[in-house]
């Protein structure tokens, strides 16, 4: 453990209290599955997707610079020595109550939702869309932040006002789908959909709008391998669909403790990850 303040614990990650005005964001390496953390973890996953927040944040400065807004990263290697290279000094924000979701393809609760109304939360879809379809244009669908454990709430865009007031609702719209838009665009030149993401936004100190938390990993977003793209079913997903073609075949309930994972099943989960990393950055992970 740490010797420093434990402030959040999420159900992959943890964030520390790093002192003035600083957090440290710590991703391990465990794997959730179906809405379960699984006893296994996945070497190198903390340290994969912390690589890939931190590259994002590079890819992603103009799109914030166009906005007026900036990053929480302050540093990756100002960290603890036992957490090197899956952890993130951030600088601490006061954190907006929204989970800001961008969409560019239907799946999921979208799905749902879509097939009951036609629509996804207040923005009207064409008809004939199915699970998997790419969305005319990315859409913002935005929930609250639930109590640990829970499942966010899906609210629509009045609630993101009544929050936080209509022109920073609208600035939130507007930058999420803009950083959606351009992480889409280097993620499918990478072979990869990103089917849809969620990122988080604070104010700084001196009021700036900030983007936080990690940025567009597939912990956050849902990654499919462009190859296998294809509507009318559930895609599968690039980094966890090992994990539950195995827990699926394992027989699990899906309600009692999951079982643990076999090593080819860590061993291929693992790569993916490196892989992902690899093909979206054109960097070697070391
Ligand atoms: C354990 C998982 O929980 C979270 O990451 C959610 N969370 C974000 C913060 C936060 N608070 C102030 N400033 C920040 N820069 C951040 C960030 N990121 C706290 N919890």
């Amino acid at each position: 453990m740490l010797d420093l303040p434990l402030v959040a614990r999420g159900k992959v990650r943890e964030v520390y209290d790093a002192g003035a005005d600083r957090l440290l964001l710590v991703a391990s390496d465990r794997i959730s599955a179906y809405d379960h953390v699984l006893p296994t973890p996945i070497p190198d996953k903390g340290r994969v997707l912390t690589a890939l927040s931190v590259w994002w944040f590079e890819q992603l400065t103009p799109v914030l610079d166009e906005f007026g807004a900036g990053h929480h990263l302050l540093s990756v290697t100002d960290v603890p020595a036992e957490v090197a290279g899956r952890a993130m000094l951030v600088r601490r924000l006061t954190m907006l109550p929204v989970e800001c979701v961008a969409r560019g393809y239907l799946s999921g609760s979208g799905t749902v939702e879509y097939s009951r109304t036609g629509s996804i939360r207040d923005v009207p879809l064409p008809a004939g869309l199915v699970e998997g379809s790419r969305l005319p244009e990315p859409v913002f669908t935005p929930s609250t932040k639930a109590e640990v454990g829970e499942h966010d709430e899906a609210i629509d865009f009045a609630a993101v006002v009544g929050l936080v007031g209509q022109a920073r609702a609208e600035e939130l719209r507007e930058l999420t789908l803009a950083l959606y838009r351009r992480g889409a665009e280097i993620a499918l030149d990478a072979g990869i959909v990103l089917a849809d993401t969620k990122v988080e936004f604070g104010l700084s100190t001196e009021g700036r709008l900030t983007l936080g938390d990690e940025v567009l990993t597939p912990d956050s977003s849902r990654f499919w391998p462009a190859v296998t793209w294809s509507p009318g079913a559930a895609q599968p997903s690039y980094d966890k669909q090992y994990v539950r073609d195995w827990l699926t075949s394992s027989g699990w309930d899906r309600v009692s403790p999951p079982p643990e994972l076999p090593d080819d099943v860590v061993a291929a989960t693992r790569e993916r990850y490196v892989t992902a990393y690899e093909q979206l950055t054109g960097r070697r992970f070391a």
